[in-house]
């Protein structure tokens, strides 16, 4: 999606958005068993797009049963993995031929840029599906040395039914993320989007029923955490849980399965990402391009945002002008207008979170300023290492500035914090960067650059940051799979008797 429209256009299309609004359960929409619904608002302008079903625990138990059946019956766990890739690769084919008004629902819905949206969000989203779609035929399961008496196969089964309980800061990607591996290895799945942001995903289940996906795999069931969430946590017939949000809410998803049927959980959790810039580091101006991107893509929304700038003093003024000049280019305003880079907070909740990191006396070097959703690009140097925007994870456009005079210093404070996602070191040392990112604490690493790799790389968290598996990369595919043993005896029948 190179060809940008004008913000007119995109206001079109948003006006003639068909926007879900049920639950999708066993291959159609319904409403909730309550009948209840909430509201959905664009967190830009405040207006109500759509008022969605609030399911609770009963449509639960509904699409776990419906889920259950078809796992069961094999209409797509027992597919030879290249009929199941044939059908996820015909979902992201549609969900490209739906791109651009998937793009708009999902700014109208979050508040994100349609630019990001139009970029990241739903391209990154077709690559992920398809690339787990392409890999699933491709993965051999093993043969363990044996005597010639015996075959010992280690095989890779798919868990079940699945739980997939999502943030509303990459709907779309998060999203595609749990349900590229989940359903390519065969599972069922249950999908919970956050309150602030059903839209999209209703919308792609409805795809992949389009696709070929067969009726009861893929559920959606939207709701809020302690209805849909808690319920999903604590079903003893959903067999693994793979959640993306906050460490609090993490913390009970161990809770909810040591209290149920101990069924797997996988948990993607906050961080207080720190970007180290030694003195050595080269070409400033990129260094500073990374650390705003870092610090500012996505309003800092972000879990691996790179919150906290730990920089050397030899270097801290010159970067901080090139930084701060870079942020001036990064335009705020209507999320629909794809000349801005900052959109809106996903809520007035969340807003009103983020506002409150921004206290008088701080040393302000940019922005400062929260309104009407929309929080400027915000920079603030903290001599205080113990303050709350520095130790606390803020998910907002503000980043924090601390100065240390040494190497050591820099990845001692680089540590200092309970979290583990990310990080990342600038320097043109090669043995400082290896050092740097050997004993930074940290699921994730970069080295002279910001990022959170590709769909081959491994995401995830150390510390309060993530616990079981990982996102991303071949290894996603161990969070829905489980290993079996088959030992097979081919002891001849004249052969010496049972060893
Ligand atoms: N790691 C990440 O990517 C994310 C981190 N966060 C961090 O968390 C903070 C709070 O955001 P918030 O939206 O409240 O994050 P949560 O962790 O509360 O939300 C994530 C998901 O968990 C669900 N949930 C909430 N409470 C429960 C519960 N008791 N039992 C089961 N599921 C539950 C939510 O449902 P619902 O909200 O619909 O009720 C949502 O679907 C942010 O400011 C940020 O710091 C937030 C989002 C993503
Ligand atoms: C194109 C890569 C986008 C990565 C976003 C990662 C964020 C994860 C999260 O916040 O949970």
């Amino acid at each position: 999606m190179s060809d940008r429209l004008t913000t007119g256009e995109y206001k079109a299309i948003a006006a003639g958005l068909q926007l879900p609004t049920q639950a999708f359960i066993d291959g159609s929409f319904r409403p909730a068993f309550s009948g209840k619904t909430f509201d959905t608002t664009n967190p830009a302008t405040g207006d109500v797009l759509a008022k969605i079903a609030a399911c609770g625990p009963d449509d639960v138990d509904f699409a776990v049963q419906k889920a259950r059946d078809a796992f069961e019956d094999g209409r797509w766990s027992r597919l030879h993995p290249g009929e199941r890739k044939a059908v996820l690769v015909r979902l992201a084919t549609l969900i490209k031929r739906n791109a651009r008004e998937l793009a708009v629902m999902e700014s109208l819905d979050s508040g994100k840029t349609i630019y990001d949206c139009e970029t990241v969000d739903v391209p990154e989203t077709i690559h992920c599906i398809r690339w787990h779609a392409e890999l699933i035929d491709k993965i051999y399961d093993q043969v363990s040395p044996a005597s010639d008496n015996h075959i010992a196969m280690i095989v890779r089964e798919p868990v079940g039914v699945v739980g997939l309980v999502l943030p509303w800061n990459f709907p779309l990607l998060m999203l595609a993320w749990k349900i590229g591996p989940a359903l390519a290895a065969g599972n069922s799945v249950i999908v919970k989007p956050a309150l602030e942001t059903s839209l999209t995903a209703l919308r792609i289940a409805e795809l992949a029923m389009e696709a070929g996906i067969p009726a009861g795999v893929f559920n959606v069931v939207p709701g809020g955490g302690a209805e849909v969430g808690e319920a999903i946590g604590r079903h003893a017939d959903i067999d693994a849980v793979s959640f993306t949000g906050s460490t609090a809410t993490g913390r009970r998803f161990l809770k909810y399965a040591s209290e149920s049927n101990l069924k797997e959980v996988t948990l993607e959790m906050g961080g207080k990402n720190p970007a180290v810039v030694l003195n050595d580091a080269e070409n400033l101006d990129r260094v500073a391009a990374h650390i705003v991107n870092g610090a500012f893509w996505n309003m800092g929304e972000n879990c691996s945002a790179s919150s906290r700038l730990i920089v050397q003093s030899g270097i801290k003024d010159e970067l901080l002008k090139r930084i701060v000049a870079h942020a001036r280019e990064w335009p705020m305003g209507d999320p629909l207008n794809p000349e801005n880079r900052v959109g809106a907070l996903v809520s007035k909740t969340h807003f009103d979170k983020v506002a409150s990191y921004l206290e008088k006396g701080q040393k302000v070097l940019l922005g400062g300023t929260a309104k009407d959703g929309f929080v400027e690009p915000t920079i603030i140097d903290i001599a205080d290492r113990n303050a709350k925007a520095v130790r606390e994870e803020i998910f907002g456009p503000v980043l924090t500035v601390l100065t240390v005079e040494t190497f050591d210093e820099a990845i001692a404070l680089a540590n200092d914090t309970e979290y583990g996602l990310a990080a990342s070191i600038y320097t043109a040392n090669a043995k400082k960067a290896i050092r740097g990112a050997r004993v930074i604490r940290a699921g994730t690493v970069t080295v002279n650059s910001f990022g959170e790799g590709d769909i081959t790389t491994p995401f995830g968290g150390f510390k309060a940051s993530g616990f079981g598996g990982r996102d991303n990369g071949i290894h996603a595919h161990d969070q829905y799979t489980q290993l079996k043993t088959i030992w097979i005896d081919l002891t001849d029948d004249q052969d010496e008797a049972v060893n």
